[in-house]
């Protein structure tokens, strides 16, 4: 199996005592988007924290793509690793979008003339570029969002860790950033995304990880979500159509799937 993460029995605890990861194990594949679900404060950002070393871990393993994230390893594992912040305003802080999104090819060196390529084809792959000249400041979220990504994309990531990327979100724009990803994952990108979500994650997702107070529930393909008793343990409702749909043999999981089923 083609991994994108592994990580053996990691335990975070936080400076204040708080115990926000207990022995998590996990295989995470590449070019799907697996969601980490979970209810609040199940531990979901502190796991994608870990996952370009925001967090370091203390005890146990994590690699992204064979490499160790340790202290020694950051600067290649946040070239392999781009992480969207639940909010984007943690991460903008230029004075244009523009700036934002060379920040970080100016910082690999990179000349004026390759910086303007990775800007504009990171802008281009996000629909951006008519905001370029603009202060990120008073962006709407949805376009905060976009160009947080497009930051990361600058640097061309083989993994992309988005914290709640759709939270906030009305439902076009959400659909608009879940088509943003959908390209980049037919590009070669992997994707994992935390979220309380089930019935977009039923509906998008490839993977789910399923947390419970700091620790792995269950993971596997997204049709684990249809499982009664593991959902009632998350605290988290069945998906819609999951629940609509229990007692058919057909499991749709998206609206589109199951009014193709009504009307047959
Ligand atoms: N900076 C911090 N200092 C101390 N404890 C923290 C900190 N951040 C999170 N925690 C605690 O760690 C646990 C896991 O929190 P975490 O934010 O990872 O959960 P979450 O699943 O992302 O929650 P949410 O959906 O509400 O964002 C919680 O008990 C939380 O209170």
């Amino acid at each position: 199996m083609d991994l994108a993460v592994e990580i053996n029995d990691l335990n975070y605890i936080y400076p204040n005592k708080t115990p926000a990861l207990t022995k998590i194990n996990l295989k995470i594949k590449k070019q799907k988007k697996t969601a980490i679900l979970g209810t609040n404060g199940s531990g979901k950002t502190t796991l994608i924290y870990h996952l370009n070393g925001t967090l370091l871990n203390e005890d146990g393993t994590l690699k992204v793509l064979d490499h160790f994230v340790n202290k020694k390893n950051l600067h290649k594992i946040r070239q392999i690793v781009g992480l969207l912040f639940d909010n984007p305003d943690n991460q903008l802080f230029s004075t244009t979008v523009y700036g934002d999104i060379a920040f970080g090819p100016r910082n690999l060196k990179l000349d004026q003339q390759e910086v303007n390529k990775e800007v504009e084809m990171a802008m281009k792959k996000v629909g951006i570029e008519e905001i370029s000249n603009r202060p990120p400041y008073n962006l709407s979220l949805g376009q905060k969002k976009r160009a947080a990504i497009a930051g990361l994309l600058a640097m061309n990531p083989q993994i992309l860790a988005c914290d709640e990327p759709f939270s906030g979100l009305d439902p076009s724009i959400s659909k608009q950033l879940r088509t943003i990803l959908d390209d980049l994952k037919e590009q070669g990108t992997t994707l994992i995304y935390s979220t309380h979500d089930v019935d977009l994650t039923y509906a998008w997702a490839d993977e789910v990880i399923i947390m419970k107070e700091g620790r792995v529930l269950d993971s596997g393909p997204v049709s684990i979500l249809r499982d009664e008793e593991l959902m009632q343990k998350s605290g988290l409702p069945l998906p819609t159509l999951a629940r609509l749909f229990k007692h058919s043999k057909f499991n749709p999981r998206t609206i589109e799937e199951a009014s193709k089923f009504i009307m047959s």
